[in-house]
């Protein structure tokens, strides 16, 4: 497990970050790279930045493949608060994807169950995630992987606890009642399949989950803690996330050398 304590725009480092993953990679039609997303506030300024670079011809989506997490269940695709409306709106009608190969989970499949086992087919037919980016709620949970989930989840329909509706009541007028209950998401193994995970976490909020995914001990009432099994997980946060951690966490982390620094580096030159 790795974790950064970025100076910078985390969505300007992690743009810049899959854009190089994406072009080193050279995808294909015959070989395409394949990249697990998330909705939340926290991504939308990494997907503002890969617009900016698709537009500027510094990286190309017409070989990605992309999942999303999560969807809530009975939420109409195109109701502003779903998340089939939250990435069109946010991300894909700005960029060169080929729309066949954006998958989203259908919160209104007549069979959820179908729906789910579909998409771990799918995900496992193009060879797997190549970056699984994601955020993280206040209490450790990864897309919609709630405390008490498995952490040998698979895809499938998860209630929402009430903290997680409350914290997303702000979307639907603060009205719990208007709020989605059920949601369909990957699991928390479908995350630890991916060859590589990062998460982003931003604001005093989030300082409780980072802390207990790098200093405490895993447990699948913190969801995130499993990714401390995760060949290649990073956690990337702001200065406040990282304000619960140990002063001597902190120095750990803060002179490695890797790729991860090298962005970090890199971006210095980009804002
Ligand atoms: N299902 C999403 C998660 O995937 C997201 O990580 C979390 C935090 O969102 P935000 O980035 O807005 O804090 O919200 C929801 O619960």
């Amino acid at each position: 497990m790795r974790l950064l304590i970025s100076k910078h725009n985390l969505g300007i480092w992690a743009a810049n970050y899959v854009a190089k993953k994406i072009n080193d990679f050279k995808p294909s039609k015959e070989k395409p790279f394949v990249l697990g997303l998330p909705t939340g506030s926290t991504p939308l300024d990494m997907y503002n930045e890969l617009i900016r670079l698709n537009k500027e011809g510094k990286v190309s989506f017409k070989h990605v493949v992309t999942f999303n997490m999560d969807e809530y269940v009975g939420l109409a695709e195109d109701h502003p608060e779903s998340y089939h409306y939250y990435m069109h709106h946010n991300f894909f009608r700005h960029i060169d994807i080929n729309k066949k190969n954006i998958n989203i989970l259908d919160g209104n499949a007549k069979d959820l169950d179908a729906e789910c086992e579909k998409y771990e087919e799918k995900i496992a037919k193009v060879g797997g995630i190549h970056i699984q980016l994601g955020g993280v709620g206040e209490d450790g949970h990864l897309a919609f992987n709630e405390p008490g989930s498995s952490l040998a989840s698979k895809t499938r329909s998860k209630d929402l606890n009430l903290s997680t509706i409350i914290a997303n009541s702000r979307f639907f007028g603060g009205d719990i009642e208007k709020t989605p209950k059920l949601a369909l998401t990957i699991g928390i193994d479908t995350v630890m399949q991916a060859k590589e995970v990062i998460v982003m976490a931003k604001g005093f909020n989030k300082a409780q989950a980072v802390c207990q995914a790098i200093e405490g001990a895993v447990s699948s009432m913190c969801p995130i803690t499993a990714l401390q099994y995760h060949k290649k997980a990073l956690i990337i946060c702001d200065e406040h996330a990282a304000y619960e951690l140990k002063f001597k966490t902190i120095k750990y982390f803060e002179n490695m050398q890797d790729e991860y620094s090298e962005m970090e580096n890199a971006c210095d030159y980009l804002v």
